[in-house]
């Protein structure tokens, strides 16, 4: 059954009108969202990659994409916070999901370059949903194809700039590290938001700084509150080319359960919600959610936060484009 989409006055396809076709009859893509292949070319491309092979903990991400489509159907067409319809301003389309290779990371890993690269190639930006955080490193390997050395802005409790676990070198406690190790990052400008927990050593600070990170720890949100946070975001991003990379673990556990490493004292949904507000006008180039596994969450709660996230971004986007 084809459902009729909303067509903005700039000629847009956005979500299925929810006031005709209930929300629980629409279709599946996110926020009811025509598939990339419905409209002629996309702003921004919605992608899902569905791979959870890098895990150190509990599975599980690999069913995230679909999980955050689910819960992405109660998103409306209008962002009072942000005075913007995030799908009237640009096309934005849903890309559908990468077919990754479970039992070769390796090879998953060049599957998800070439995914990323080919949605790309129509100039569209990029919107990741996985997924574990491994995949952010083949994201980072394409878009520095295009931009050279990029800022990442990486939201998550940890730091992700281990080395190796088992001797593996691509995890998704490690994907930062190999794109430092490659020179994909613009070290002056990496910045880490919402750290906590134990590490294995105190030398994990030292190695990471090393790698060209700075960090805004959940306990600063505390002592700074969000204005500060946002404040010493902006003025280590600057105005080059940044990648937004969003672990749904650097929410507190009560805001976020669905997720395969959860560490207690996170920032509250609302905190980076509006965090990710302050990035309005900076250079973003592309963005991922990742890390949500739906078998721990309850009633949606992770899936409804990624969903909230992923709109926050594309109003983001949205702002920027008619800044432009
Ligand atoms: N990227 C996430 N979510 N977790 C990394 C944790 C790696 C570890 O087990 O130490
Ligand atoms: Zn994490
Ligand atoms: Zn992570």
């Amino acid at each position: 059954m084809n459902h009729p989409h909303t067509v903005s006055a700039s000629g847009m396809v956005g979500p299925v009108d929810a006031t005709r076709v209930p929300r629980y009859a629409g279709p599946a893509t996110f926020a009811r969202l025509p598939r990339l292949d419905e409209v002629s070319r996309a702003d921004v491309a919605i992608l899902g990659v569905p791979f959870d092979t890098g895990v150190s903990y509990r599975p599980g991400a690999r069913f995230g994409p679909g999980h955050i489509r689910q819960s992405s159907k109660l998103l409306r067409p209008y962002h009072p916070g942000q005075d913007v319809h995030p799908f009237g301003v640009q096309q934005v389309a849903d890309a559908g999901d990468v077919a990754v290779n479970p039992f070769d990371l390796t090879e998953a890993v060049q599957q998800i370059d070439d995914a990323v690269t080919a949605v790309r190639a129509d100039g569209a930006s990029l919107l990741t949903l996985g997924g574990d955080h491994t995949i952010a490193l083949p994201i980072l390997r394409s878009l520095y194809r295009d931009h050279g050395p990029i800022a990442v802005l990486h939201f998550d409790a940890h730091l992700d700039t281990w080395d190796t676990y088992f001797g593996a070198p691509y995890t998704h406690g490690t994907p930062f590290r190999r794109a430092s190790e490659e020179g994909l990052l613009d070290l002056e400008r990496c910045q880490h938001m919402g750290i906590r927990g134990p590490l294995y050593a105190a030398t994990d600070l030292e190695d990471d700084a090393a790698l060209g990170f700075q960090i805004v720890r959940a306990d600063d949100y505390e002592t700074d509150g969000v204005a500060g946070a946002v404040d010493r975001m902006r003025r280590r991003l600057g105005d080059g080319p940044v990648y937004v990379s969003i672990d749904i673990d650097v929410l507190d556990p009560a805001h976020a359960p669905g997720t395969g490493t959860p560490e207690a004292g996170g920032l509250t949904s609302r905190e980076l919600l509006h965090t990710l507000r302050g990035l309005t006008g900076l250079n973003v180039v592309g963005a991922d959610i990742v890390e949500v596994a739906p078998a721990y969450d309850h009633a949606e709660i992770t899936g409804i936060a990624a969903a909230h996230v992923a709109y926050e971004l594309l109003a983001v986007l949205a702002k920027n484009r008619i800044a432009a």
